[in-house]
Parts: C-alpha cells; structure tokens; sequence
C-alpha cells in the first residue's frame, strides 16, 4: 500500500510548523517534508515529531537573496552556498530528518555545473556524517526559469559523476510530467537513483485527483515495483482548506 509525506512547505502553511505536523498526522500522513524551516526552533520541531511519531524525511538549502533559488551552482558564491549546507544539515540532524534537498539556483554554463559538483561532493561529505542523502530536483522552466537543473537526464549524469552513495534525485512528477512526461518508464529507470519521489496534479500544481496525470496509477505501480517509502504530496490545495481536498487520499488510509 502506498504510503504519503505531507510536504508542509505548501500543506498547513496558516500555521506554525509544529501544529502543521500535528495536522498532517491527524490528517492520515505518515510521514512529513518540508521546504525552509529555519525560523522554526528545531526542539519545537522535534517535539511535534516525537509527539505524533511522524519521521521529518527532507529540507531544503535557503533560497538565498530575494529573486534567488538556491546557491550552490552560483559561481562566486561558495561560501554561501556551504554555509546553506551546513544550516540544512545540522538543523536537519537536529530534527533526525533523513535527507537536505540542495537548490542549485539560477544559473547555467561550464562554471556553474563545476560549482555545482564542487558544492555537492562538499554536502555529501557533510551529510554522510550525519547518515543524511542529499537530494536534488529538476525544476521545470515555468516555475522556475533559469533554474540550473532542469531535466531528470541532467541529474543523473551529475548522480553518476560524483558516485556518491548518498546523493539521489528527487524525482518529482510534477516538474518532470511537464519537462519530460513518460512518467511510469522514467520512475522505472530512475529507481536506483531516487532518494525521494513527490507528486502534484499537473499544470494546476493541485491535488492529485484532478489534472493530466493518473496519480492512482502511479501510485499502484510504485507499490508494485516496491517502492515502500512514503510519496510526498506537494501541492497547493485548490479549495478551502487542505482537509476539504484530502478525498485522494482516504483509500490509501
Ligand atoms: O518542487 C519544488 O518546488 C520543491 O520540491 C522544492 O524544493 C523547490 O522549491
Ligand atoms: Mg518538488
């Protein structure tokens, strides 16, 4: 049976992180993700996660300055980029969340693949420290025009490059449905790769019961490969409350 992660970056945003986790977990979730927690006490997190028992599975880099999307393909920008790694992976340990997700940025060219490599060997280093995967995700150029990483082929060579056993790709279906489609054969041949998997309707960026995407489909047959770990739900809620569009999500509970 598929199991589903409450991406509290888009999910229960009306609220402070810690009660967003108590929601998610009355809600059904079994797992919980989310973007830029900083402002949030760690102990505040960890205590709403020992108290619902949900695990914390990723966080993201900061974005950087106002207009930025991620450093850490920035060349010149190495010293904030590692410092963003270093704040994700010790804020991340603190909360026992299992892997950071490293946003490259706005940036393109020979220097910024080198600077993203360099910044990645220096967070895989880090993270392995703390038993934590780092994470990357093609972001699709509606979104996020200009992002460095843009298609599931890009990061894999980048995975294959670095040969780190704890960098995988965050392969969400969003982004690459609207990069790439060929959604059930790319999630087959990615699988050695995938550290994590996440899911909105497409293009609305809804729930997953709406849109050009089957997700009941991709659900089943990720169970059927095997795929046990639970599937990050990152949509904005297209009605009133995140409750009220929770109807795909109750034969999975
Ligand atoms: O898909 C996304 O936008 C997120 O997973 C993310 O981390 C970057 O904003
Ligand atoms: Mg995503």
């Amino acid at each position: 049976m598929p199991r589903f992660s409450a991406n509290l970056g888009f999910l229960w945003t009306d609220r402070p992180l810690p009660d967003a986790i108590r929601a998610a977990h009355a809600a059904g979730f079994q797992a919980v993700e989310c973007h830029w927690p900083y402002d949030t006490p760690a102990a505040d997190v960890a205590a709403a996660l020992s108290d619902t028992g949900l695990p914390m599975l990723g966080l993201n880099t900061v974005r950087g300055n106002p207009g930025e999307n991620g450093l850490s393909a920035l060349p010149g920008r190495a010293d904030a980029a590692r410092a963003a790694i270093d704040q994700a992976i010790f804020y991340g340990a603190d909360i026992g969340a299992g892997a950071a997700h490293v946003m490259a940025g706005f940036a393109a060219g020979r220097a910024a693949h080198d600077t993203f490599i360099s910044n990645l060997r220096y967070a895989t280093d880090r993270a392995a420290e703390h038993g934590m995967t780092i994470l990357i995700e093609p972001l699709n150029p509606y979104d996020a025009p200009g992002y460095f990483l843009s298609t599931s082929a890009q990061a894999a060579d980048i995975i294959a490059d670095i040969a780190a056993p704890n960098l995988k790709l965050m392969f969400d279906c969003y982004h690459l449905q609207i990069v790439e489609g060929d959604l059930t054969r790319r999630l087959e041949a990615l699988m050695p790769i995938i550290g994590h998997i996440q899911f909105a309707s497409v293009p609305a960026r809804g729930e997953p019961d709406r849109g050009e995407v089957h997700y009941p489909h991709i659900f089943a047959h990720l169970d059927a490969l095997g795929y046990a770990a639970p599937l990050g739900a990152e949509y904005r809620p297209q009605g009133e409350s995140v409750e009220a569009g929770l109807g795909w999500l109750s034969p999975y509970i």
